[in-house]
């Protein structure tokens, strides 16, 4: 017999069934959902990660859409009961089986562009916080240390002037690199299987022109204007940058990308940042990397075992680490809750599927209707749903 599963429920008498794994931000999600006829089961479980059982009881024998970690048992779990609806409350969806949801005709949602900013600024702040050691100074402080200034206390790395390297430069590394350029007048290079045109264009403009948009604003200001470069090969981002950040997706070709040959050729006092997801490093060579050049450093918002580190990580001193919080700003955890609800609302009610994933801002403008719409869908071509161009 299953354990049973603590959930809160709103509107009970709901014509739709819809369960979240998770509480999840705000209530607008959930009015979306029960002004539409929709009862909302919310799981109240302590636990943070739940078993494939407690979501087999949670699911029970009818529910028509929810968010979590999935495969073939639970989507043809969510099918026997009638769902035909799933969405991720990320952008990344690496935690789902989509050729199963496929297999057994289920929606799966994701939300991208609700969290590029807030993503990106994380990334900007570990880029900082790992260059200039803040959180080892602030635990000197705590510890009653300090006993005055001194030439050589703390000295980390200047930003200005210097190259940052972006991996994967989609919507989060792009942010992340305008912030760098713009914020420390830092030089780009940047490496992904396709041209970041926009990105080549915020820095220089056209691309014929010899002057660049802002580096044509820093010129005109007496400064030196920043430049960017496309590597031909991910080694020579390694290789050249003082900073890296890595924001590609998860997939087999990401999977350990940076390993201990690469990590190698990093300059020693360079600075690594990962907010993308955490296979992306071989997090067990990282540590032995970071053991042997401590002035080496870098700033981690996701691990490879999470939530668990590699063990001798938490103890490096250059390691600066976060518990996957990159997308934790009110406005953008409740507007992914909002886009996730309307992924599995407008899969149950039949809407058409938004053709452009860069634009989610007439889901998240609430002085405006929301559009009879899903938000993105990322199987709808394989279960032949209708893209709307709205
Ligand atoms: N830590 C956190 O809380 C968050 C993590 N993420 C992660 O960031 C990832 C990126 O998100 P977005 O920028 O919205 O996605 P995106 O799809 O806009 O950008 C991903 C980029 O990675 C590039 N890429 C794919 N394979 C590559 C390879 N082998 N080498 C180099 N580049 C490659 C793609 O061409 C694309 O430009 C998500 O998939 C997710 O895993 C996203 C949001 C929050
Ligand atoms: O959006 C994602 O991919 C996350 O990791 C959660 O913010």
């Amino acid at each position: 017999m299953a354990k049973p599963i603590s959930i809160q429920v709103w509107n009970p008498s709901g014509k739709y069934r819809v369960v979240s794994t998770k509480s999840m931000p705000g209530d607008r999600w959930i009015r979306l959902l029960t002004d539409q006829d929709c009862r909302v089961e919310i799981c109240t479980e302590e636990k943070t990660i739940l078993s494939v059982d407690d979501i087999l009881t949670l699911i029970g024998d009818r529910c028509d859409g929810l968010t979590e970690d999935w495969g073939e048992v639970l989507f043809s779990a969510l099918k026997r009961a009638g769902g035909t609806s799933f969405s991720n409350m990320a952008v990344g969806y690496n935690n789902v089986d989509v050729s199963a949801a496929n297999k057994y005709g289920v929606a799966v949602g994701n939300t991208p562009g609700v969290l590029t900013e807030t993503t990106a600024e994380l990334a900007a702040a570990l880029s900082l916080t790992a260059a200039r050691r803040i959180v080892e100074a602030d635990q000197f402080m705590r510890a009653g240390l300090y006993d005055g200034w001194l030439p050589h206390l703390f000295v980390g790395n200047l930003l200005k002037g210097q190259t940052v390297g972006v991996i994967g430069a989609g919507r989060i590394g792009s942010a992340y690199a305008r912030m760098m350029i713009e914020g420390f007048k830092m030089n780009l290079i940047y490496y992904d299987l396709y041209q970041a045109t926009r990105l080549e264009k915020f820095v220089t403009g056209m691309l014929s022109s010899p002057f660049t948009s802002y580096g044509q604003f820093l010129q005109v200001n007496g400064e030196q204007p920043v430049t960017w470069k496309r590597a031909a090969t991910m080694e020579d981002v390694l290789r050249e940058a003082d900073v890296i950040s890595l924001h590609p997706v998860l997939d087999k070709t990401t999977y350990h990308l940076i390993n201990k040959e690469r990590l190698g050729i990093m300059k020693k006092e360079a600075v690594l940042v990962n907010a993308s997801r955490g296979p992306v490093i071989d997090e067990a060579a990282l540590v032995e990397h970071l053991k042997a050049n401590p002035m080496f450093r870098v700033g981690l918002d996701v691990f490879e075992d999470e939530p668990l580190m590699k063990p001798g990580l938490s103890e490096q001193k250059n390691a600066v680490v976060v518990p996957h919080i990159a997308s934790a700003s009110k406005w953008t955890r409740e507007g992914m809750a909002t886009l996730a609800a309307l992924n599995v609302l407008g899969t149950i009610k039949g809407y058409p599927v938004l053709g452009d994933p860069n634009s989610m801002d007439k889901f998240l403008d609430k002085s405006s209707p929301v559009p009879a719409a899903c938000p993105s869908i990322v199987n709808a071509k394989e279960l032949g749903l209708q893209i709307s161009n709205l």
